[in-house]
């Protein structure tokens, strides 16, 4: 492959007082990298040099630029975005690690859609610090739809033949059956469906729906959704010739093993799906969002502030969403 063909990858900085930094920088150390993409480094050279000295990581060097243009295939880049000495406090939610984070989400969206980076790869934020005026969001999946003007994405978690997508992501749990709507989960679906054929090169993809009440309502007896929303809705996918069963009895699938012989699963709700794919891999996990018009992943945790600056977090998962950026990017092109 020519230098000048790898896809360049933008990795936004995520919160710069939790483990975020260690992980990009512990992923980024991985040779396999630079020889695959060309990785930039949204944020500012001065956050990395800080938490190499802190974790003391030798031998990591990067490339400082100013603007995208004057990118190296050939290292580890880090592209500027402000001049400010952040005062970071590992391992405590600040002001400031949500507004930092924001301008690398903002610029790195700003250069996808501009077509100039190939795919995003988000490092962890805190959701409750990055509130302010311009992002009113529960997550990056609800501000990057928003920002990239689909009217609906598809949070996607992925290790390997594991997928898991859910109906309703990020709201209190109180809303979620109201939510579950029949127009809902069709859309999902339909995002689901599509992304497994291009993004994952499935031509037939077998889909698991799960159940929104306990036991899948057991007829009824347990909420009526499943009966007179869930069951007729699959049958309609069915008769279009689409491989969709269930609805599934969420614990019993996963506690028999019944999701291996699925594509993907499409729970109702976040923790009906999270629970069990962190439970299963955590470790290797990656947050997809599909439906977009560029290419997201993100590792599967979140900011970690208890174990921050102590060099114990695992980069597995960040540099497994660099992967499968890589992985969907060329599935795209393959398809296309
Ligand atoms: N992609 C994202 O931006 C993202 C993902 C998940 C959670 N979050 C946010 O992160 C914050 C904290 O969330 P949380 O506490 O529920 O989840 P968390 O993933 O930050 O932490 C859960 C537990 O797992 C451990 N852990 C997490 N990542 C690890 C790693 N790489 N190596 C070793 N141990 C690790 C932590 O120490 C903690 O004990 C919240 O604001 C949440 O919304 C962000
Ligand atoms: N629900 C995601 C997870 O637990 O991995 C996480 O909160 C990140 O969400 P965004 O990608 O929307 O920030």
């Amino acid at each position: 492959m020519e230098e000048t063909d790898k896809p360049i990858i933008a990795i936004t900085i995520g919160d710069v007082n939790s483990i975020a930094p260690e992980v990009i920088i512990k992923a980024l150390e991985d040779a396999r990298i630079i020889k695959m993409m060309t990785p930039v480094v949204y944020g500012s050279g001065k956050i990395l040099s800080y938490y190499r000295k802190a974790l003391n990581i030798r031998d990591f060097n990067y490339f400082q630029l100013k603007k995208l243009d004057e990118l190296s295939h050939k290292k580890l880049n880090v592209l500027n975005l402000w001049e400010d000495t952040i005062n970071i406090t590992m391992g405590e939610s600040t002001a400031d690690g949500g507004k930092y984070a924001l301008i690398s989400i903002k610029q790195a969206v700003e250069d996808a859609l501009a077509g100039k980076v190939d795919a995003i790869v988000t490092a962890p934020i805190n959701k409750h610090n990055i509130q302010s005026d311009e992002f009113k969001f529960a997550g990056h999946t609800e501000y990057l739809a928003q920002a990239s003007g689909v009217d609906e994405s598809l949070m996607l978690l992925v290790d390997e033949g594991l997928r898991v997508g859910v109906v309703t992501g990020h709201i209190p749990i109180s809303e979620v059956a109201q939510k579950v709507t029949k127009e809902k989960i069709n859309k999902k679906l339909s995002i689901l469906e599509k992304s497994l054929k291009i993004d994952f090169g499935i031509a037939k993809p077998r889909i698991a729906v799960l159940g929104l009440n306990p036991h899948a309502g057991d007829g009824g007896v347990i909420g009526t959704e499943d009966e007179e929303m869930l069951k007729p809705l699959i049958q309609e996918w069915k008769d279009k010739g689409k491989l969709v069963f269930g609805p599934f009895p969420s614990d019993g699938f996963f506690g028999n093993g019944q999701y291996k012989k699925f594509d993907a699963v499409l729970a109702m709700y976040h923790d009906q799906g999270l629970i069990p794919f962190k439970t299963l891999a955590f470790a290797n996990g990656v947050n997809f969002t599909a439906g977009l018009p560029f290419v997201r992943t993100s590792p599967d945790h979140g900011t970690a502030y208890d174990i921050t600056g102590k060099n114990l977090a695992d980069e597995t998962s960040m540099r497994q969403a660099l992967f499968l950026a890589l992985e969907i990017l060329k599935n795209r092109k393959e398809y296309s």
